[in-house]
């Protein structure tokens, strides 16, 4: 097909979403997925505890671990206040590049900053090089085996305050090995488990993690 199945998406979105309307572009998306081709998207059950996430906190620094296609940071930034932003990190280029042009889709290019970079060299720069004082809200979706690391690092940069929200995705399907006994099992977070369906899939069960940072700052 020479087109790759993230191409595809992308242009169904061009065709069929309204330029400007993050809401069209998340539905039409969901539609895309459950009509054309599969894609891991955050989708909307997933999606509904990450809207509710976002209003209830009201972050100003948002940092998102694994961004596709950008249909989880266009979720979370289309319910931002004005003057507060998402970092979302991508390794993948060629994921980074449909996302870039999702997000423009979407009309939020001024509130989403896409980087493709590695997670770890990007958390050690967030102080000096992104102007992040303390992260309010990070949702992990990258990689099952670096939820871990990436949370132990962004502890390590004391980016987290009292309140701030880690929410994991893929806890259960693929699962994040060790990420789970450790933030259950730290004194500083407070977490909260909901089994949610597997993305655009009915029959099968998932599970995402929510846990508030109530350790020292
Ligand atoms: O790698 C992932 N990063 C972030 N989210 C993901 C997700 O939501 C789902 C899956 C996945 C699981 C099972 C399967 F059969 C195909 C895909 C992956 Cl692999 C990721
Ligand atoms: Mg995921």
């Amino acid at each position: 097909k020479g087109t790759t199945r993230e191409q595809r998406a992308l242009k169904y979105l061009k065709e069929h979403a309204r330029q400007g309307d993050p809401d069209s572009v998340l539905e039409t998306f969901d539609e895309f997925c459950r009509t054309q081709e599969w894609a891991m998207n955050a989708a909307e059950e997933k999606g509904d505890i990450l809207d509710e996430i976002v209003r209830e906190l009201q972050p100003t620094t948002c940092l998102e671990l694994g961004t596709y296609c950008g249909y989880s940071a266009v979720r979370i930034a289309r319910n931002l206040s004005p003057s507060a932003r998402l970092i979302t990190i991508e390794v993948n280029p060629d994921y980074a590049a449909v996302a870039r042009e999702v997000v423009k889709l979407a009309g939020l290019q001024d509130k989403i900053e896409v980087i493709n970079l590695d997670s770890a060299d990007v958390i050690r720069e967030l102080k000096t090089k992104y102007d992040v004082t303390k992260l309010d809200l990070v949702f992990l979706d990258h990689w099952k085996y670096l939820y871990i690391r990436d949370i132990k690092l962004i502890e390590e940069e004391k980016l987290l305050k009292k309140g701030s929200v880690v929410f994991a995705d893929n806890v259960i399907i693929p699962g994040a090995p060790g990420y789970l006994e450790y933030i259950r099992g730290s004194k500083n977070y407070k977490s909260t488990f909901y089994s949610v369906h597997f993305e655009y899939m009915d029959d099968m069960k998932d599970g995402v993690e929510k846990s508030v940072y109530i350790g020292d700052e």
